[in-house]
């Protein structure tokens, strides 16, 4: 149910000075249900956000919205471009997703997997270039999977295939990266390693993150803000330390939780009842 009249976003705005990302009352509904009811967001250029909230939050139907996947009408912009105006070849050279559970095409190798990421460069009916498969051979290596990019997709394990994901998406050359649980089926290595790795070509490349993860403490740990969603509502945003507090994480998780301060953010700890 749409909310009160707000204004949408600014069009015409200098993308150089626009925010990377700028949600103004968004609301999506999906199967007759209001899932996000008026989200404001703003994600400046550089900026690492990321949304944590309870299960059911919205917090995958934001990432879906801001790349695209689901029609916004006027409530969100992409440095400064309204995004319903962007056609897909040219939304794709700028937003890059990396969703939650992508399907695994039946049979298709991983290399063939992570060029799916350059083809907005590619012209239609064209075949990739030399620089395309310069720029996958690169992202295979950084990503620590040159040694499978034979393989077929379909026959890695669920972590190595979380990786192959991410590696499609930078392959993509996209400068705002949505990452839905990133980390979700990798091992407390890999989990690092791929979250520095893309903290690395944020600060290298300037490039924009927007995450959702469940890992609370991690989460702090690499986000600039973060943006606490329930019910389809901001209901906290800013930095680490004002959202990860004992008190908004029992309210809107029902949990019991100890906040304690870390080198990089607060750690989250479960604790049970008494
Ligand atoms: N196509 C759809 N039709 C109806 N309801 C939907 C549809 N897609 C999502 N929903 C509902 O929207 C709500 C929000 O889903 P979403 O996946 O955005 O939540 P989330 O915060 O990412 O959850 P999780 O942490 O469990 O991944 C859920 O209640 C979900 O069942």
């Amino acid at each position: 149910m749409p909310g009160p009249a707000r204004p949408a976003v600014a069009t015409g705005a200098n993308p150089v000075t626009a925010p990377a990302i700028e949600v103004r009352d968004l609301h999506v509904t999906l199967g007759g249900a209001p899932i996000l009811a008026g989200v404001d967001l703003t994600v400046s250029t550089g900026e690492w956000v990321t949304v944590i909230g309870p299960n059911g939050a919205g917090k995958s139907t934001l990432l879906r919205a801001v790349g695209g996947l689901l029609p916004t009408g006027p409530a969100v912009a992409l440095s400064g471009t309204p995004l319903w105006s962007m056609r897909p070849r040219a939304r794709a050279r700028v937003v890059a997703t990396v969703a939650q559970s992508p399907a695994v095409p039946a049979g298709m190798s991983v290399l063939d997997y992570v060029l799916l990421g350059r083809t907005p460069y590619i012209p239609p009916l064209g075949r990739e270039s030399a620089a395309d498969l310069a720029v996958v051979h690169e992202v295979l290596d950084r990503l620590d999977l040159s040694a499978f990019h034979g393989r077929e997709l379909a026959t890695l394990s669920g972590g190595e295939r979380q990786r192959v994901f991410l590696a499609r998406a930078l392959a993509q050359g996209a400068t705002l990266l949505l990452l839905d649980e990133p980390t979700s089926a990798l091992d407390i290595g890999h989990q690092q390693e791929v979250l520095e790795l893309v903290d690395q070509l944020r600060r290298e490349h300037g490039l924009t993150v927007l995450a959702t993860m469940h890992d609370l403490s991690i989460a702090g740990e690499y986000a600039d803000r973060l943006v606490l969603l329930a019910d389809g509502r901001v209901v906290a945003d800013g930095p680490p330390a004002e959202v990860l507090t004992e008190d908004l994480l029992a309210t809107h998780y029902r949990a019991r939780v100890r906040v304690i301060p870390g080198d990089h953010g607060p750690l989250v700890v479960p604790v049970r009842p008494h």
